[in-house]
């Protein structure tokens, strides 16, 4: 199988140059658009989709992301792979900002937003043990060049879209969290239902504000790192390279396999269909 690339651009990342044959393509999905327009196009022979996560401007909340959508889409253009490009917050006196991190963990604290494409009328329970796919996180790890890399962290998911209090900060920390986010969730478990391979770059911007010798975080801080970043990201995009492959040794691409629990002659038909998309290849490509 041919890999296809999706990029999920996080903020301060809300395009890509130089893609071959590029074309902003508009996507419906069942669960309607998807954040924006995705950037379809083919980097060193590979095929690519670029979604920007808020929209090109920055005109979604974390709250109000179509996250559903934009998986869906992802995955009615043929994508395979997500790479997903996040600024954090670092929890952490070694992570700095301007560092990478290679997320493997979550801690979802989100809890306004649709976290699943199953429902009632077809009921599905997918594992996220291992939220992250070790194969794409290698991938990326070679790509990644001059900023430096921290691997197997945990991302702290919260709703925002305020920044934590200082105490929620501490207790971020004192639960083992590395880095915090307001998007990394649901995005990973969307995937997973997908059945797409997912990997989360995430770039450090700032200490929150748990750290002694740094003011809170704020936005113009934020900014000013991602400013600085941005590039180094584009880069990694650039240099990526996904080799052929049958299956991927790690699941991502059968997560389904044994994870819908609704009887077929029990499945509303609506429900279904409008699964079809995303979950084909369990619930048979058409009626
Ligand atoms: C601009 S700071 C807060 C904002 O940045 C991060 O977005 P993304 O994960 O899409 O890079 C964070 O999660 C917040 O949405
Ligand atoms: N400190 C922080 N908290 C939540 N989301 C962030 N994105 C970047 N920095 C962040």
């Amino acid at each position: 199988m041919t890999p296809k690339l999706g990029i999920i651009g996080g903020s301060g990342l809300y395009q890509i140059a130089g893609l071959q044959d590029q074309a902003w393509v508009t996507v419906e999905t069942p669960w309607g658009p998807p954040s924006d327009q995705v950037l379809t196009g083919r980097l060193n022979g590979v095929e690519m989709a670029f979604l920007p996560r808020h929209g090109r401007g920055h005109v979604h909340t974390p709250s109000s992301l179509p996250y559903r959508a934009n998986i869906a889409a992802l995955k009615a253009l043929g994508v395979t792979d997500v790479l997903a490009v996040s600024a954090v917050g670092s929890l952490r006196e070694d992570y700095a900002p301007g560092d990478f991190v290679l997320v493997d963990q979550y801690i979802d604290r989100t809890f306004a937003r649709e976290k699943s494409f199953f429902g009632p009328g077809l009921v599905a329970h997918v594992s996220v043990a291992h939220p992250t796919c070790p194969r794409l996180s290698d991938a990326v790890a070679e790509a990644v060049q001059g900023p430096k890399l921290h691997r197997g962290a945990t991302y702290l998911a919260m709703e925002g879209p305020q920044f934590s209090s200082r105490a929620e900060s501490l207790l971020y920390r004192g639960w083992g969290a590395d880095v915090i986010g307001m998007t990394g969730m649901p995005e990973a478990k969307l995937a997973r239902e997908a059945e797409l391979a997912y990997a989360c770059l995430a770039m450090v911007t700032d200490y929150d504000c748990w750290h002694e010798g740094h003011g809170a975080v704020d936005v113009a801080q934020v900014i000013a790192t991602l400013t600085a970043n941005a590039e180094a990201a584009r880069d990694v995009v650039r240099r990526l390279s996904l080799a052929p492959r049958e299956t991927c040794p790690c699941g991502c691409d059968r997560a389904l396999e044994y994870a819908v629990m609704t009887a077929p002659s029990h499945r509303d038909p609506a429900m279904v269909e409008r699964l079809r998309g995303v979950a084909g290849r369990v619930l048979g490509r058409s009626t």
